[in-house]
């Protein structure tokens, strides 16, 4: 182990990153070839807050290339990733060199060791680890970036409910958008990204019914610009806090998507508008960061769940040194200004990771400093999983100047990268699940399907009752006949309601008790004495409603039935009555009886109606029932429970 002798060195050493002059082992078993390392398990108590403590190295690995992933080929989701919620581990950290900054024979100021992951500065060895670092090699192709740094990250987005947020960071030139982008021939993360999303789709039809929209905008000199507006200079766009996103742009264009040809359209249209400028390094330099983001909607209509997730995706303008002219300088100065506001909440974010205290860092963190970070804040505040692309500039490289160093601006994104290496995320997902159960989605379906087939019947029968002719018109006992047979499907039909009933009580039974375990664990997860009555007061007003509601529809589910068994009752006397008196029998009689059969199908109707009714108020139910669980496992006093029904 060498010693620290520089700045590098010495924040290295804070970050437990190894200082070695010895190559580090390769990627091993422990490690998580998604480069989400997982740190801890989060309690199995449904309602309990995950205590582990941070920092020390508290059940995480103390050298990086323990977090490393390795393999080129496109990975599966790691199975605890799939089972364990809330996600709890590291940002994923890649670097890409340039090719076209490095040449061999002029040296460079960084050894790079992809097999190992490791880049060494070659001035004082201090040897750093990432998740990937890819070789500068020209043939390296962004499908091959995009499998090892952000396809899981994409993955778990799409399958899993996670959200999940990609960006690429280095200085001008390095490679940024050539790695978001890409080109005709190598396309870039986007690209993949949403070929990937659209491959699910395909796959998943028909259980499940994806819906997606896109919005996509650019921070230009502190101001957001709507990428997808043809006015791209219309009012603008503000950042609000949104209970349920954390941050959302005011008034930003946010079309559904229906094709991967109509999404790529959108996006062509957007980086027409982008600010482009050539600078020293780049002939066409991103002047602004650019925020693409994905919203999937998931409903699978077999397990009768749904799931909503975000993927965004980040090409941010590159720094760069003071240069003539004076509106770059401008524009130098913003985007200099925000990636420092980025810096300083990564750098804070990691320092707090570092922390003992098991109650985690208070010290505040700057995310108001810029828009930049404003936006970027829910997914580093722990909505999102993340994947870093930092892209540097491994010798000297200058289109105007072969002199120009770089080597201060990859220090700084290698310190950069460092330092977001060791924050610790803890990530939950979107997942929603509807209470609809499919045994009841599957009965009223057959209600309704009855009902309709009753209806035919009718039509028909009165239908048959208008002939003319005496000797075509159904006899009384062929009436009778249906008659019966109409009130033995009617019997069916309540029987099936009275399973319902009986599901929705036992239902309730659940949610009640459920109801107590949720508040006891409340009560006994720490918070607040005024917040958890808060929290209290609400859930009792809530199921005092449910319970009402419920038992006014058993009421009235139950005059119902006493209706029905008179109504067949009667309908029996009165087709004795009609059949002695055969000769007398009158289309008006006929007439009565269907229209007994209309109205009480109508009845049905009516409960059918309730039943949807007394389904949506589970719904909310079981709703309210997961976001106690969420609350109890993130809760934050400062945020004031929603009531219920803004809720829901
Ligand atoms: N890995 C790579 N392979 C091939 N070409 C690359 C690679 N990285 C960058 N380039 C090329 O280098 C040039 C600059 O790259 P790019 O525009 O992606 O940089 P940038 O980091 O987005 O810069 P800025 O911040 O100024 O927008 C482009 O011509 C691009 O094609």
């Amino acid at each position: 182990m060498s010693s620290v002798r520089t700045p590098l060195k010495s924040r290295a050493s804070l970050m437990n990153i190894s200082i070695s002059n010895e190559k580090t082992p390769s990627v091993g078993s422990a490690k998580s070839r998604s480069g989400f390392t997982e740190l801890r398990r989060p309690s199995t108590s449904r309602m309990h807050r995950s205590t582990t403590p941070r920092g020390s190295n508290n059940g995480r690995p103390s050298s990086a290339a323990e977090r490393t992933q390795g393999s080129g080929s496109r990975p599966s989701t790691p199975s605890f990733l799939r089972r364990q919620e809330p996600y709890t581990g590291s940002i994923t950290v890649s670097i890409r060199p340039n090719p076209y900054s490095y040449n061999p024979a002029h040296g460079a100021s960084w050894e790079i060791d992809d097999q190992n992951n490791t880049i060494t500065n070659v001035t004082d060895a201090a040897l750093l680890n990432f998740d990937n670092v890819f070789a500068p090699d020209p043939r390296l192709t962004n499908r091959e970036v995009y499998q090892r740094a952000c396809y899981n990250t994409v993955e778990q987005c799409i399958h899993e409910g996670f959200n999940g947020t990609i960006f690429a960071y280095g200085m001008t030139g390095s490679g940024k958008t050539f790695s978001m982008r890409g080109d005709q021939k190598d396309p870039g993360i986007v690209k993949l990204a949403i070929d990937d999303i659209f491959q699910f789709i395909d796959s998943s039809k028909p259980s499940k019914q994806v819906s997606l929209t896109l919005s996509y905008i650019e921070i230009y000199n502190e101001r957001i610009v709507d990428l997808l507006h043809s006015d791209s200079n219309a009012a603008e766009l503000r950042i609000r806090d949104d209970p349920v996103y954390g941050t959302r742009v005011t008034g930003v264009l946010s079309p559904t998507i229906h094709s991967k040809e109509e999404m790529m359209q959108y996006i062509r249209q957007g980086d027409n508008i982008r600010k482009t400028r050539a600078t020293d390094f780049n002939s066409r330099s991103s002047r602004s960061h650019s925020i693409l983001q994905i919203r999937i909607n998931t409903i699978d209509i077999e397990q009768n769940t749904e799931q909503n997730s975000t993927l965004s995706l980040c090409d941010l303008a590159g720094s760069e040194k003071a240069t003539s002219s004076v509106e770059r300088r401008k524009e130098g100065a913003y985007i200099n200004k925000s990636l420092l506001a980025l810096s300083n909440v990564i750098n804070k974010l990691s320092l707090a990771s570092n922390l003992a205290s098991p109650s985690g860092n208070t010290e505040h963190i700057p995310y108001r400093d810029s828009k930049l970070t404003r936006l970027l804040q829910p997914a580093l505040s722990g909505s999102s999983l993340i994947s870093i692309v930092c892209t540097i500039h491994l010798g000297s490289f200058n289109m105007t100047n072969a002199n120009q160093s770089c080597i201060p601006e990859t220090y700084n994104t290698l310190r950069f990268a460092a330092r977001a290496k060791d924050i610790v995320i803890s990530v939950k997902r979107n997942k929603k699940v509807s209470l609809g159960d499919n045994e009841i989605t599957k009965v009223m379906e057959d209600m309704k399907k009855l009902i309709e087939s009753q209806k035919r019947e009718i039509i028909s029968l009165r239908s048959g009752s208008d002939h003319s002719d005496p000797e075509m018109t159904a006899s009384v006992d062929e009436l009778r006949a249906r008659i019966a047979s109409l009130s033995a499907e009617n019997r069916l039909l309540y029987e099936k309601l009275e399973h319902l009933t009986r599901l929705n009580d036992l239902q309730r039974t659940e949610t009640i008790m459920l109801r107590n375990d949720s508040i006891n664990d409340i009560l006994g997860s720490g918070l607040d004495s005024k917040a958890s009555q808060i929290m209290i007061a609400n859930l009792e007003d809530f199921y005092k409603r449910v319970n009402h509601e419920l038992e006014e529809h058993k009421a009235y589910i139950s005059r119902l039935e006493d209706q029905l068994r008179n109504d067949h009752r009667g309908m029996l006397l009165r087709a004795d009555d009609q059949k002695e008196n055969q000769r007398k029998v009158s289309d008006y009689s006929i007439e009565a009886v269907l229209k007994d059969q209309e109205e009480e199908i109508l009845h049905l109707k009516e409960l059918l109606n309730d039943k949807d009714h007394i389904i949506k108020n589970l719904t909310r139910t079981t709703k309210l029932r997961k976001l106690i669980d969420d609350n109890s496992l993130s809760w934050d006093p400062s945020v004031k429970l929603n009531e219920p029904k803004n809720i829901l």
